[in-house]
């Protein structure tokens, strides 16, 4: 039986002795990760109190049970016998942590074995429990959040002169082998300030139509140039559109006139163009570029799509996997355990990206779409703050990027006297080309806003300070 009573109830106990523990043991177990119902309500009790600044005491884990010290509770104990118990049974703060694990680690045992018959009745059931594929793939979201879950997991705790060896061989590594990078957006000066590092999540946000799948699609050019193997996830636009973008991008260059992407789209195409696009199309194919379009993918599924796609990028490209990029949140679907509470799911899927960012040591970049909110403001710039109403969003990225153009808003408000809409229009011909990168959040280095070169009609981002 893969259950643990005793460190269920060493931990409990080391929590009622010293609610430091509820900090030391943070990331390796929940709540639900306890086997025993009465240990699930105590120690979720437990965390709302600590994170709403209330005590986490006995007479907190009494009025959770709502008994009085003489109700039998577990086992023919009263709760005052059990409370008793638990701090006999208790654990030090510093062994909290291995309880911690045995308890995750039983639960993920319970929860593969639940997995395991809830294949066998669907399958030995035949159509009434769906198709071969809709049975496979129900296991595999099981398997996948389980994976997850459980993917470096843990804190290691170290001496100060282990972490400063360590540090030591990382630098006589890098100066052997020069520095790991990470991988560039295609515009140097936002690689200045940021990349997409290996193990971390990116959130790119911003309102619609600011530029979001732009910048990814072009970032995602960019790296496959250099020989970066990248999956791009589309939740929302097909490959044929996205499609057009890729090519009106390739084939911009600043001295010719560029070829919109509706014009591809439309065959709006002169013959010289024709050309330009062909030659573009030949460059593409070298790309080690996939791109998976599929709506409604959950978070587990594209955790899949992404271990499944090292095969073909080593197979046709001789390519890793280097960068996964997501478009976008919002359209990532729901699994069940969360249904109806959004804002959970939400951070259920950040924190599930980050940890397959950490899995397989790769960058993820997330896009996100801001809501209405920020347009109430007179400043329609995105903040941080944006992102606070959409679960843990904030919290689990390493870096933050929002997006601006505030092109987008001037071409939308005609002024009506005619010396305030002139200075509209000089303003707008002044940015009509600019986007702005808000680095807000970055874990590992410098916040600050740089500019960049945008041409919208040819998904094409570059430089600024080139004057395209
Ligand atoms: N020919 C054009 N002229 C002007 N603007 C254009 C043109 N083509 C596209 N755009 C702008 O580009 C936007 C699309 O850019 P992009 O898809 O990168 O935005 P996004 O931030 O990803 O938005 P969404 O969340 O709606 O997908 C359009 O909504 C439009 O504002």
């Amino acid at each position: 039986m893969n259950i643990n009573l005793d460190a269920e109830q060493a931990l409990i106990g080391a929590v009622l002795m010293n609610p430091d523990a509820l900090d030391v043991v943070d990331g390796l177990v929940r709540a639900e990760d306890f086997s025993e119902p009465v240990h699930v309500q105590v120690y979720d009790a437990f965390l709302r109190a600590r994170d709403e600044g209330r005590r986490v005491d006995v007479t907190l884990m009494q009025s959770v049970l709502g008994l009085d010290a003489k109700t039998v509770l577990v086992k023919g104990m009263t709760t005052g016998e059990y409370i008793a118990k638990l701090a006999a049974n208790a654990t030090t703060v510093l062994n909290a942590p291995d309880y911690a694990r045995v308890i995750a680690e039983a639960a993920n045992y319970r929860r593969l074995e639940q997995s395991g018959r809830m294949l066998s009745d669907r399958a030995s059931q035949g159509y009434s429990g769906g198709t071969p594929g809709e049975v496979a793939s129900s296991i595999i979201t099981d398997l996948d959040a389980i994976v997850m879950a459980t993917a470096n997991k843990g804190s290691r705790r170290v001496s100060v002169g282990d972490a400063v060896a360590s540090a030591h061989s990382v630098l006589l590594d890098r100066m052997e082998h020069g520095v790991e990078t990470g991988i560039g957006w295609g515009v140097s000066d936002l690689d200045d300030v940021t990349k997409l590092y290996p193990g971390e999540l990116t959130i790119a946000a911003a309102r619609p139509s600011m530029g979001k799948t732009t910048l990814a699609l072009s970032s995602c050019l960019a790296a496959a140039r250099s020989g970066a193997g990248v999956l791009f996830v589309s939740l929302e636009m097909g490959e044929v559109s996205l499609g057009q973008r890729v090519l009106s991008d390739i084939a911009y260059e600043p001295d010719q006139t560029p070829i919109a992407y509706t014009d591809i789209r439309d065959a709006k195409v002169s013959q010289a163009d024709m050309q330009r696009l062909s030659v573009a199309l030949e460059r593409v194919r070298q790309y080690p570029l996939i791109i998976e379009q599929e709506p409604g993918l959950t978070v587990s599924q594209i955790a899949a799509r992404a271990r499944a796609a090292r095969k073909p990028l080593m197979r046709d490209f001789n390519a890793t996997l280097d960068l996964l990029v997501v478009d976008h949140l919002g359209l990532i679907a729901s699994g069940d355990r969360y249904a109806g509470a959004r804002h959970l799911e939400l951070g259920a899927i950040t924190s599930a990206l980050k940890v397959l960012a950490k899995d397989m040591q790769i960058p993820v970049l997330l896009l996100c779409q801001l809501s209405r909110g920020v347009e109430s403001r007179e400043n329609k710039r995105p903040q941080l703050s944006d992102l606070r109403e959409s679960g843990r969003i904030e919290e689990d990225a390493d870096t933050v990027v929002l997006l601006y153009r505030e092109a987008y808003y001037l071409e939308r408000t005609k002024e009506t006297e005619p010396d305030k809409d002139m200075i509209r229009m000089e303003r707008l011909r002044d940015c009509r080309n600019v986007l702005e990168i808000n680095v807000a959040k970055q874990r590992q280095g410098a916040t600050r806003t740089v500019e960049a070169f945008v041409h919208m009609p040819s998904n094409a981002i570059r430089n600024l300070a080139r004057r395209y």
